[in-house]
């Protein structure tokens, strides 16, 4: 059949589920927490349909769909609307927020900072990152907050690695900015579905607003200092600073450079650490895994410190922080707008349709994976992973929009939760795992305190 005579996708298509709910309830649920706004068909059907204030939305969580979507028809995605309303005031027109020849020309820019060698070498400032926040804990107590510490010691090496060092930026308040700025969010994607004007007020915009101004002028001096004082180093500011476009020969102003290192501070820091408080979490609720990674650390470090020819070969801690990231994706939805119609499925999907990607949906899928709920790291042994459908597991998302940072955050996951674990247990007060909650990524609904006791 042509793709011209397939039927558009609607209520009517066989196969497709329709989610009834109100926009009453949806709207209320978004504000609080995008999760608790999808469908609850998404969990165990391949395809749910829904229309909210006119706008067709079709969910995702069939994993040959969504490798028919995002990687053979991406040239028909965008990053549509909410993303670019939620965003754009902080991240204005960098790599995660652009689209077409913009978002192109930036990821080849980019691409050089995450070739393989050079993440190599970015494991001395990991490891020695980690040992600080090892240090940290050991001098001072007792209880610690595994969200915050995990967010501090993720910035630092991020601010390290990707812009050699703060220089002059104040750490702890760029950080606190980008909470205060993600917080709202979730007016912010319940408006832009409604296309209620941008400038309409709600709860946190303000400070949100202030968060933004302040990250941008906080880089923009930072840049203004390297322009003005080249010094040879060999960072991402440096590899923004020589781009050009290889159409146009345009460099990038200092808007565009601000645009693409705030996006690297936020995109390359909150996400890893939520990966890693959550496989913490899970690990002081699993001591037989716990007991399993550990003496892997033990046998590949024989008791010594941890060195960068470790990490690669750490694998079983690996496969924990990937079990992590399966039951708690940090980036649990994405979303992309159809520019063009497209065929999918057997249907098209018109111009203009949102696709929702429930990364968190797609991996605790019912027809999927056995027993979902259920923490187990075997699932990421060779052979069970060989045998499971690439796109089942998708915590960096899938075809050209792929995570770039993905080696390194897996990288620096397993070398943060060697040096820690070699050093300390941490312990939950709670038996039951906190609960979860989205502002674009996944983290615990309240902070959640663990106990620190020094291994003997
Ligand atoms: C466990 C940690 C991480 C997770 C789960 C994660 C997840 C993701 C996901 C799902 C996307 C795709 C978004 C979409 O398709 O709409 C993405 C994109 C991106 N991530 Fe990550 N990420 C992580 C770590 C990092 C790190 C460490 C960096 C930088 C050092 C980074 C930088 C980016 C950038 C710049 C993009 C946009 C790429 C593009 O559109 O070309 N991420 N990430």
């Amino acid at each position: 059949m042509s793709i011209d005579a397939l039927p558009t996708i609607s209520e009517e298509c066989p196969g497709v589920t329709v989610s009834r709910r109100s926009p009453f309830s949806v709207l209320p649920a978004l504000v609080r927490d995008p999760l608790q706004a999808l469908p609850p068909e998404i969990y165990h059907e391949p395809v749910v349909y829904s229309q909210v204030a006119g706008r067709r939305r079709i969910l995702l969580a069939d994993p040959a769909l969504i490798h028919e979507a995002l990687v053979r028809n991406a040239d028909a995605l965008n990053k549509g609307e909410d993303v670019r309303r939620a965003l754009g005031p902080a991240l204005g027109q960098g790599l995660l927020t652009a689209d077409g020849a913009h978002w192109r020309w930036q990821r080849q820019s980019v691409a050089p900072a995450f070739r393989h060698e050079k993440l190599m070498g970015l494991l001395p400032p990991m490891i020695a990152t980690a040992e600080k926040t090892r240090d940290r804990w050991l001098a001072s107590g007792s209880s610690i907050g595994i969200g915050h510490e995990m967010m501090r010691t993720t910035f630092d090496i991020i601010v390290e690695t990707m812009m050699s060092g703060p220089g002059g930026i104040d750490v702890a308040r760029v950080e606190r900015g980008i909470t205060d700025y993600l917080k709202p969010t979730g007016w912010v994607f319940a408006l832009s579905i409604l296309d209620a004007p941008e400038w309409l007020p709600y709860p946190g915009r303000s400070r949100a607003r202030a968060a933004a101004t302040y990250l941008r002028s906080a880089i923009t001096r930072m840049i203004a200092e390297r322009r003005r004082k080249p010094d040879g180093r060999e960072d991402l500011v440096a590899l923004l600073l020589a781009a050009s476009d290889p159409e146009s020969g345009r460099t990038m102003t200092d808007e565009d450079i601000a645009d693409n290192l705030l996006t690297f501070m936020t995109a390359g820091h909150e996400t890893t650490a939520l990966g890693l408080a959550w496989t913490f979490l899970l690990l002081a609720r699993h001591p037989n895994h716990e007991a399993r990674v550990l003496a892997e650390i033990d046998e590949v470090t024989a008791g010594g410190p941890v060195r960068p020819e470790h990490i690669a070969r750490l694998a079983y801690t690996r496969q924990v922080f990937s079990e992590a990231m399966r039951l708690y994706p940090p980036a649990p939805i994405i979303t992309r707008t159809a520019t063009r119609a497209f065929p999918l499925g057997g249907f098209m999907v018109p111009q203009g349709a949102v696709l929702i990607l429930p990364i968190h949906a797609v991996h605790h899928h019912a027809t999927l994976w056995e027993s979902p709920e259920r923490f187990d790291p075997e699932r990421f042994a060779p052979e069970p992973a060989k045998s499971r459908h690439r796109y089942a597991y998708m915590p960096f998302g899938a075809g050209p929009r792929i995570c770039i940072g993905s080696a390194f955050a897996t990288m620096e996951a397993v070398a943060i939760l060697a040096v820690l674990l070699q050093a300390v247990r941490l312990r939950s007060r709670a038996d039951d795992m906190p609960a979860p909650m989205m502002k674009v990524t996944l983290r615990p609904k309240k902070e959640a305190e663990m106990l620190v006791e020094r291994r003997s």
